[in-house]
């Protein structure tokens, strides 16, 4: 089996010093975004906090529906606003008047909100998990820590999950609206049976493997596929990890419970449909956009899939006239999954983070539990940070499969002495690189080590000491991950590295900015004007481009920089090329 390396020489790069570092002080609840940046002139800032007089109550903003719990403890120390349904105008009139934001999925926090704050806004509270809604860079940019819940609701999600097959499965919402129009339809409503059915689970985190168990419970095959998660953790409850091909041809039933990311974006379309068995059915209680809801309508129409049951939708509320909704053979619920009285409990006290957060958040002392000053190894490590997280993002998305990401190797090549060099922040920032494009937890400095056990993902640091004279902290940063398939598996060296200067046997510069496509072809001419073209077509800039040979006519590496994400389409008319043998894009 392959491993997925990527190295740097670091020197050699010009990272831009800006970052995002994280903190959170209980594993239940993660804090993320608390920024720092550091400009030319050398002048850093750590968390920008907004001067609330010490004994002046915050005002904290609940603008979506919070249990009693959370909202007993606002009152107690805060002046509280419920303000629920407001509309993003009125929201950015609020906010300038409010140091804590708390909200649900149905709340957009976007730039506005937090450039209308006006630097008040000190942190935002996610009662739940997906931070899909919060734009993480402009909070970083205002200085603004968000927090979450990634675990309050992991079982409600899957009980919600569950309740969905078993009524898709049995026609249960029809039924009950045929029965109260004053019909007896017994006939019509012939349901089928979930036993000895083979239940594909997409996406084996939390709630994935959650569904998987009470799905085993119900006697079901249960496949899956993660190309993240280890055999061995599904293996132990009795599940299969199999390829995605594989789970949609095979699976009965498929229940959908990866984050929405750029690869899984619609992940479910016209494509993937017409290679699942006919008749399947499929849930959803992830996110609306890893489906294509006009090819699930289609596949609908033609049979390919029997019944739909969702939760999620890609714009929610989605348009009452939806063609989806109203479909007689879709299911659907309002964003549901973590609606139970348990999990609205055990999210709620998220407003015991904000809190403190509001009042203390800018003391990083008090809530780090590092040993040595953040600030003082923050000062020499900062151009590494960065880099550090990109080159986690590197070897997770050159990753296709294998037995998971289990094992991750990062060498440090330095001239220092091996206790001159504290990597706690580069391991942190590599840990959030590798996880946070699969999954939907938000890694930080301090929950990093323990998302990655949690995960069953070991990391192992390794120095190697240089000679000569240790001015720069680090010469270069490799990140390996173990006992997986990678992409250009056939490129990498013997030393079985893929660099970032090269690729495998491959000479090529490469730019840490922005995107890359990296092609592995056959040398001849024309290549960069197909590539180029297919990516004019649809205004995608190119930033750089790069060209690694073994030789003229033989094997050739092509690194395509582009400042803008191409469309799913554009991709695949780059990977049709003729002489285009692999190729990959990535997300940096
Ligand atoms: N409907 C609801 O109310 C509700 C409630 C909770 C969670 N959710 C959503 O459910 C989803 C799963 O939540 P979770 O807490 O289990 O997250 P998680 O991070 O624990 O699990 C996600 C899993 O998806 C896998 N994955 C990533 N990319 C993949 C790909 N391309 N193909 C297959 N698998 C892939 C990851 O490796 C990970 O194991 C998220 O989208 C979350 O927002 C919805
Ligand atoms: O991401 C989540 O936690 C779930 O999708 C639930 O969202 P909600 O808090 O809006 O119910």
């Amino acid at each position: 089996m392959a491993t997925s390396t990527t190295s740097l020489n670091v020197p050699s790069l010009n990272p831009k010093l800006s970052s995002s570092l994280s903190i959170s002080s209980t594993p239940q609840f993660s804090v993320s975004s608390l920024n720092f940046r550091t400009h030319g002139r050398g002048t850093r800032r750590f968390i920008v906090l907004a001067t609330a007089g010490l004994d002046a109550k915050p005002t904290v903003l609940v603008a979506e529906k919070l249990g009693a719990a959370g909202l007993d403890l606002l009152k107690e120390f805060a002046n509280v606003d419920c303000s629920y349904n407001l509309s993003p105008e009125e929201l950015n009139t609020k906010i300038s008047l409010c140091d804590a934001l708390i909200v649900r999925s149905g709340t957009k926090v976007s730039r506005e909100v937090f450039e209308s704050s006006g630097g008040r806004l000190k942190v935002v509270g996610r009662a739940g998990v997906g931070i899909d809604n919060v734009d993480l860079a402009a909070a970083t940019e205002h200085g603004c820590l968000v927090v979450n819940a990634p675990t309050a609701n992991t079982v409600a999600a899957a009980e919600h999950g569950i309740a969905l097959l078993a009524a898709m499965a049995r026609n249960v919402a029809q039924a009950d609206a045929s029965v109260k129009a004053g019909k007896w339809l017994r006939n019509k409503y012939v349901g089928v049976s979930l036993v000895g059915k083979t239940l594909a689970v997409m996406g084996f985190g939390k709630v994935g493997t959650e569904v998987a168990r009470r799905a085993k419970g119900l006697g079901m095959h249960v496949i899956a596929h993660d190309p993240y998660a280890p055999a061995d953790r599904a293996r132990a409850i009795g599940v299969e990890l199999v390829t995605f091909d594989e789970a949609i041809a095979t699976a009965d039933f498929i229940s959908l419970h990866m984050p929405l990311t750029p690869t899984t974006s619609k992940m479910l379309n016209d494509e993937t449909f017409g290679k699942m068995k006919k008749g399947v059915r499929i849930v959803n209680v992830a996110r609306g956009g890893v489906i294509d809801e006009e090819a699930l309508v289609r596949a609908l129409d033609s049979g390919i899939v029997a019944q739909a049951a969702l939760d999620v939708f890609r714009k929610e509320p989605p348009s009452p006239e939806s063609k989806l909704v109203q479909h007689e053979n879709v299911i659907v619920t309002p964003h549901l999954g973590a609606s139970t009285v348990e999990a609205q409990c055990l999210v709620a006290p998220v407003s015991s983070l904000v809190l403190p957060l509001v009042n203390h958040g800018s003391d990083l002392r008090d809530i780090m539990p590092f040993h040595v000053s953040l600030q003082q190894v923050l000062s020499e490590l900062k151009p590494y940070v960065i880099l550090a997280e990109k080159l986690g993002r590197l070897a997770v998305q050159l990753v296709t499969g294998g037995s998971g990401v289990k094992s991750v190797k990062v060498t440090y090549a330095s001239a220092r002495a091996p206790d001159d060099l504290d990597t706690r922040v580069l391991r942190a920032m590599i840990t959030k690189g590798i996880i946070e494009p699969i999954s939907s937890v938000f890694v930080n400095l301090v929950n990093a080590d323990f998302t990655a056990k949690q995960r069953g993902v070991r990391i192992t640091e390794e120095r190697i000491v240089l000679d000569g004279s240790p001015e720069a902290p680090l010469e270069s940063i490799q990140v390996q991950i173990a006992n997986v398939e990678s992409k250009f598996a056939s490129a990498i060296s013997d030393t079985g590295e893929i660099r970032l200067t090269r690729v495998g046997s491959f000479e090529v510069d490469v730019s840490l900015e922005g995107s890359i496509i990296l092609c592995r072809q056959v040398d001849q001419p024309g290549m960069i004007g197909k590539v180029g073209s297919i990516l004019g077509q649809e205004n995608v800039n190119v930033s750089f481009m790069s060209v690694g040979r073994i030789a003229p006519r033989k094997q050739a590496v092509m690194a395509i920089g582009v400042d803008d994400q191409p469309s799913k389409q554009s991709l695949q008319r780059i990977g049709e090329i003729p002489a285009i043998e692999e190729f990959v894009f990535l997300k940096l």
